[in-house]
C-alpha cells in the first residue's frame, strides 16, 4: 500500500531523512519511533504530502506523489504534531469547515461530520468554542478532522503528547478502534504506546532507519530464565548433550539464565528443558523466556552505534 524508497530531506547539509525504506501493507498500524529530532514529522510530512523529498520515492496504491499528490491526499488523513485549530470556533463549526477543505459534497458534510463526532465522541462538546477544550478534547477535535473523509490510511503525528493517563488511555482505545478500518502510521518515543497499539515499529536513529520489524520479533526473548533444584553441571551437562556450546550461567543457588541462539525457539527449547528435568527427577520453580522490552531495544541501537562509531575512530 505505501512503498517508500531511498526517502531523503535535507535542511542545507543536514540530513533529517537518510535513505529510508519501508512497505506498510494495508491494515497494518505501524509505529514510527525514534527520539526527538530522530526525523519522525519529516516522514510523515513527506508522505502526506506537505513536504517535498531531496531523493527517493513515495508510491501509495501505486501513484507516486509526486505527481498524484492531491489523489493521494485523498486517502490519508493527518494529525499533524502542532494542530492548526481555529480556536474561536465551536468544534461542529470548525468541523464542517474541514469537510468543507476536503472537497466533501455539500450534501454529504453532515453525514461526515456526525460521523467524525460519533468516533471520536465528541458530542458533548459539539457546540463548546475549541479554545475552551482541554488538551484531550482539543486532540480528539484534531484526530476528528483527520478522518472526516474516511481516509484508509491515518497519520498521526504523537496523538497522545500532553495527555493525562486516562485521555492517554481513551487516545488509544479510539485509535485501536480508527485502525479496524484503516491503516495507521503513528510516530512516538513513548514505548509503551508501541506496546499498546502497534504490529510493526520502524525505528529511526539520525534520519536513518535503524529497525523495521514486527513488534512480536523485536520482543523475542533471547535468554530462557530457569529457577531449578538442578546443579549447574548437570544442568549444563544435559545442555551440552543437545545443544553443543550452549551453557548456563548460574545466578543464585537455584537460578539460571541461558542465552538463546536465534535459531531456537525460545518456547519449544523451554518445554524440550522443561521435560529434562522432569525425567531427571529435577524440581522446576519456574522456566520462563524473558521478554525483551521496546527501551532495551532502542538502548541496543544507540549503544551498537557508539560502538561502530568508536571501531571506526580506532581504525
Ligand atoms: N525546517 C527545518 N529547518 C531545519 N532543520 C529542520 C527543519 N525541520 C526539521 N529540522 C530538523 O530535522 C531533524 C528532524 O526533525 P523532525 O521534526 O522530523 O524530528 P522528530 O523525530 O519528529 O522529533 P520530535 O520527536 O522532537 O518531534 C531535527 O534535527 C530538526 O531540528
Amino acid at each position: 500500500m505505501i512503498h517508500v524508497k531511498n526517502l531523503s530531506r535535507r535542511y542545507g547539509d543536514f540530513a533529517a531523512v537518510d535513505k529510508v525504506t519501508f512497505a506498510i501493507n494495508s491494515g497494518e498500524i505501524v509505529g514510527l519511533l525514534g527520539h526527538n529530532g530522530a526525523g519522525k514529522t519529516t516522514i510523515m510530512k513527506m508522505i502526506t504530502g506537505f513536504l517535498e523529498p531531496s531523493e527517493g520515492s513515495i508510491e501509495i496504491n501505486n501513484l507516486s506523489i509526486n505527481q498524484h499528490a492531491k489523489e493521494i491526499q485523498q486517502y490519508i488523513g493527518y494529525l499533524p504534531e502542532n494542530l492548526p485549530v481555529y480556536p474561536e470556533l465551536n468544534v461542529l463549526d470548525y468541523l464542517f469547515y474541514c469537510a468543507q477543505v476536503r472537497n466533501i459534497p455539500a450534501d454529504k458534510q453532515q453525514d461526515a461530520v456526525a460521523g467524525a463526532v460519533r468516533k471520536t465522541e465528541l458530542a458533548e462538546k459539539a457546540m463548546h468554542p475549541i479554545s475552551t477544550l482541554s488538551r484531550g478534547f482539543k486532540q480528539r477535535v484534531g484526530v476528528a478532522q483527520a478522518l472526516i473523509h474516511n481516509p484508509k490510511i491515518l497519520i498521526l503525528d504523537e496523538p497522545t503528547n500532553g495527555l493525562d493517563p486516562h485521555q492517554t488511555q481513551q487516545m488509544r482505545n479510539l485509535v485501536r478502534s480508527l485502525a479496524t478500518h484503516a491503516t495507521v502510521i503513528i510516530s512516538t518515543h513513548i514505548m509503551q504506546e508501541v506496546d499498546a497499539l502497534c504490529d510493526r515499529v520502524l525505528i529511526l536513529d539520525n534520519g536513518q532507519l535503524a529497525i523495521d520489524q514486527t513488534l512480536a520479533s523485536l520482543r523475542r526473548s533471547d535468554t530462557l530464565a530457569l529457577s531449578s533444584s538442578i546443579s549447574g553441571d548437570k544442568l549444563n551437562a544435559i545442555l551440552g548433550e543437545k545443544y553443543g556450546a550452549l551453557t548456563a550461567q548460574q545466578i543464585t543457588a537455584d537460578e539460571y539464565r541461558i542465552p538463546l541462539p536465534e535459531t531456537l525457539d525460545d518456547r519449544l527449547f523451554a518445554s524440550w528443558l522443561a521435560e529434562q528435568l522432569i525425567q531427571s527427577g529435577e524440581k522446576i520453580y519456574a522456566i520462563n523466556p524473558l521478554l525483551r522490552d521496546l527501551e532495551t531495544v532502542f538502548r541496543g541501537i544507540h549503544q551498537q552505534k557508539r560502538h561502530q562509531g568508536d571501531k571506526t575512530h580506532a581504525a
